[in-house]
């Protein structure tokens, strides 16, 4: 709970500002804006009493939400500044003054609503002193009864006491629905609560009592005990810690059974006394001794009779039921009879008093009510439990991969993950964003659309995809335990899990003459489908791609992995010819060189023509660009600024490519492209076995849509074989034999960092030496033998710093990094080590 502040600013809460802003005299306004909400009694009303209405903001409420032309009387012991369509007036509401000066206010009207807000003004209203909140709650109703139309609401602000409990009850006398509430803009700290009766009964007479402090509070000062709760819940018994109920100062009370069938309250006989007896009084009893042989009192009703305190709530009612059946036969009204005569009774006789309804059938209501009401949440608590049940298996199922997470409704992904309408690679990978520069949305989407309804996804029937769901099931149960294999088949095999994670890292193996390029081959195929002039296409320039890897590596560098091609990426590989080279594309660029040599197109495989074409094409444009950048048409749609390229820049990478002939270097580095290349160079195969072998199974291999299991397990088995030839394959061996005899270039720069310390002391020495020998006071002996000397201590090896073993025990014991008081080499070890060590050294020296 919020700590009040004491002091006045503690109470500028929000609703303090929002009344500031909304220009309402207290933020008290706010109450009756929310009580208001909440039962909607002032848009119905036409008149109103506001009683302690100062300053007067719940009069500007009433005045902003009343209909037009409503009147709307307020009073206050203090003065209230005018408001607009309301009349105020200075009075103290508990004075016949302040009615008579209603009464002329209000001429023949009677109120629709009355509010009371008023609080009694200790110290500044001396008047007010003697009364506190209850009965002014309680005059202001008496002022109410006065004023309110039958029908009208009364509002009153009642603070939580031991009066509340009574004036509830009188409230309830004299109105159909009686509703206490708190509102939000109330503070919690204070423990006034708002009183909204609703329903004005109007009675004609209204007994003097009702409305007497004194009565009022004196004779219901302390509340009826519950005895609905003890007779209709018997089983919910409260421990009296406070020690005996007031006014309960006997423990055992009996009354006679025949009181019993004549109390208008027979709830609080059985809930108030232990026993009904049948004992016949001094004087006689002629009720109790008719009643003792009425074939209604059975056995069953004497033994419930005699401890009414161990009764459950079967045994009340039975008991509720004897008593009428025995009313009706005593000619005493019952439910039913009153209900006649209540019929039959004059309106006007009936209005004279407030009612108080019955007793036990408002609580049987209530029960029949709370019974319900108790089922229903029940059942929904039931229905939470199980649909939480169902969800948990759900979430473990799919934590063991058993069904995709889509099925439960806990990520609504679609087949190509989440956020896949956002992903950047499938469409960068479709080349759609040169379409969509192009405004070419139409063409994609249906070719996209067309592939959907292809693969079932959004297609029109529902039909279908209700048969197919048991298959979907099917292949879901499948697909998870796939996973859930190779997720086994993964932690026991590195070589999967290595091959795995470069699958999962887009970091996979080069298949020669590779699916890389039939993949990229396929997309150009589909752009050729999906757009009619391919000629544009070129026009656009080379098309940006939407996601570009940040170290700004080609991904088809050479045909190699990433890995791959960050390791020969080294410096000691720089040198060797053909690592990082790219042969598709000096591939197309050779046959590009050889097109424009010979022109013999037709010779060329025709994927590899049109990239050749491409590549040829993007040539000439960078030279038309070259000469006169601002000529170009394309600029305007162009994002980027066209630099004029140096000429010396031009071909630069081509220039490491070529031999010093001027003919392009190209390096094999597979055996079936050296095989190939070597068919092709001795004439063995022409172009068009070529070609034909492209038309192959592999070469059109569609694996949309097919299960993961399916495609590992064809990936497996379903490889390519390209002829390879003896000596392509002892080429290639040869050369990664060059590459592993190659030291790695750590190994090498430590050689280096030696070879140059020792170069380094020889030319120290050498100097030295040069010293010594040019010494003028030395003999030549004397010199020679310093010389020596010197290159005696040069040769001595330095000896090895001795490591110091270090037991782990008492202070040493867990320690981390150097241990106290120990300078120089170190080796921790703990005493079982040490042991073990020594054992060893002595089974080596028996030896
Ligand atoms: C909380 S204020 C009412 C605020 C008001 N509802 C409003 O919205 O501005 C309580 C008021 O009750 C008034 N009051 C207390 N005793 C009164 C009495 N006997 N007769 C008239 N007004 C009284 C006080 O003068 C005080 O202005």
């Amino acid at each position: 709970m919020a700590i009040q502040k004491k002091n006045g600013k503690g109470r500028l809460d929000k609703w303090y500002k929002l009344a500031k802003e909304k220009g309402y005299r207290a933020r008290a306004a706010f109450k009756l804006i929310q009580l208001n909400k909440k039962y909607g009694f002032l848009e119905k009303s036409k008149v109103l009493l506001d009683l302690c209405a100062a300053p007067g903001s719940w009069c500007q409420v009433a005045a902003e939400t009343m209909p037009q032309g409503s009147l709307i009387v307020g009073v206050d012991l203090s003065p209230i500044k005018p408001i607009p369509r309301v009349i105020t007036f200075q009075s103290d509401i508990t004075t016949d003054q302040c009615r008579a000066t209603i009464r002329q206010h209000f001429k023949t009207w009677k109120a629709d609503t009355v509010l009371h807000d008023g609080a009694p003004n200790v110290g500044t209203a001396w008047v007010q002193d003697s009364f506190n909140q209850a009965e002014l709650a309680l005059q202001s109703m008496k002022l109410a009864t006065e004023f309110l139309a039958e029908g009208g609401t009364f509002v009153t602000k009642v603070f939580r006491s031991k009066d509340y409990n009574s004036l509830l009850w009188v409230f309830k006398q004299l109105f159909a629905k009686v509703e206490a509430t708190k509102p939000p803009s109330s503070r919690n700290v204070s423990a006034e609560i708002f009183v909204v009766c609703r329903g004005f009964k109007a009675p004609k007479k209204i007994d003097p009592r009702f409305l007497d402090p004194r009565s009022v509070f004196a004779e219901l000062k302390d509340p009826a005990p519950n005895n609905e709760v003890k007779v209709f819940n018997p089983e919910v018994k409260r421990r009296q810690r406070g020690g005996y109920e007031e006014d309960e100062y006997l423990q055992f009370k009996e009354i006679s059974a025949s009181e019993f069938i004549q109390t208008l309250d027979p709830i609080a006989v059985l809930g108030g006394y232990n026993k009904l007896n049948f004992k016949q009084p001094p004087n006689g009893d002629v009720a109790l001794a008719a009643l003792d042989k009425m074939p209604e009192t059975t056995d069953e009703i004497r033994t419930c009779c005699a401890d009414l305190k161990v009764l459950g709530r079967k045994e009340f009612k039975l008991l509720l039921r004897w008593r009428l059946k025995v009313r009706e036969k005593f000619g005493f009204p019952t439910k039913k009879t009153t209900q006649d005569k209540e019929k039959s009774a004059l309106p006007e006789e009936t209005s004279e008093v407030a009612d108080v309804e019955s007793m036990d059938e408002e609580l049987k209501l209530q029960e029949e009510l709370q019974a319900m009401k108790d089922r229903d949440s029940n059942k929904r608590k039931r229905e939470r439990r199980r649909e939480n049940e169902k969800k948990q298996k759900e979430i473990v199922r799919m934590q063991l991969h058993m069904v995709a997470p889509m099925d439960i409704g806990i990520e609504q992904t679609g087949p190509q993950g989440s956020d896949a309408m956002f992903a950047l690679k499938p469409i960068d990978k479709k080349a759609a964003i040169s379409k969509i520069a192009k405004g070419r949305m139409a063409v994609l989407s249906e070719a996209e659309a067309k592939k959907d309804r292809d693969s079932g996804i959004g297609s029109s029937g529902e039909t279908d995809d209700e048969s197919d769901e048991e298959e979907d099931r099917l292949e879901r149960e499948l697909d998870g335990m796939y996973n859930q294999y190779t997720e086994r088949k993964a932690e026991a095999d590195a070589k999967y899990r290595a091959k795995k994670a470069r699958r999962e890292h887009k970091d996979d193996d080069w298949e020669g003459v590779s699916a890389d390029e039939q993949q990229s081959d396929e997309d150009d195929d589909k752009l050729e489908m999906d757009s009619s002039d391919d000629s544009d296409e070129e026009d656009m320039g080379p098309s940006k791609p939407l996601v570009t890897d940040l170290d700004n590596t080609p991904e088809e560098s050479g045909g190699l992995s990433k890995r791959a091609k960050s390791f020969f990426d080294q410096d000691i590989f720089k040198d060797i010819p053909g690592i990082l080279d790219e042969p598709e594309e000096d591939a197309a660029e050779a046959v590009g060189v050889e097109m424009g040599e010979t022109s013999e197109d037709e010779d060329i495989p025709p994927p590899k023509r049109q990239k050749a074409q491409s590549k040829a094409a993007k040539k000439q444009k960078r030279a038309v660009e070259t000469e006169d950048p601002s000529d170009s048409e394309d600029d305007d749609r162009r994002p980027f600024e066209v630099v004029k390229r140096n000429d010396q820049d031009d071909d630069w990478e081509d220039k490491d490519k070529r031999k010093p002939d001027g003919r392009l270097d190209i390096d094999i580095i597979t055996a079936e492209a050296m095989t190939l290349a070597h068919q092709l160079a001795t004439g063995q195969k022409s172009t068009y076995d070529v070609i034909d072998d492209g038309f192959n199974k592999h070469a059109l291999r569609d694996r949309d849509g097919l299960p993961d299991w399916f495609v590992d397990d064809e990936g497996q088995h379903d490889k390519p074989h390209k002829p390879i030839t003896k000596a392509a394959a002892l080429a290639i061996k040869e050369k990664l034999r060059a590459y592993n005899a190659r030291p790695i270039k750590k190994v090498r720069e430590a050689k280096a960092r030696k070879k140059f310390k020792t170069a380094q002391r020889f030319e120290k020495l050498k100097k030295k030496s040069d010293l010594l020998a040019n010494e003028e006071g030395m003999t030549e002996k004397e010199k020679a033998d310093s010389i020596s000397k010197l290159l005696a201590k040069a040769g001595r090896k330095k000896p090895r710093e001795q490591v110091r073993v270090v037991v782990a025990k008492g202070t040493n014991k867990g320690v981390q990094g150097r241990p106290r008081g120990v300078k120089g080499r170190y080796k921790i070890v703990d005493a079982r080590m040490k042991k073990e060590m020594r054992a060893l050294k002595r089974v080596a020296k028996r030896k």
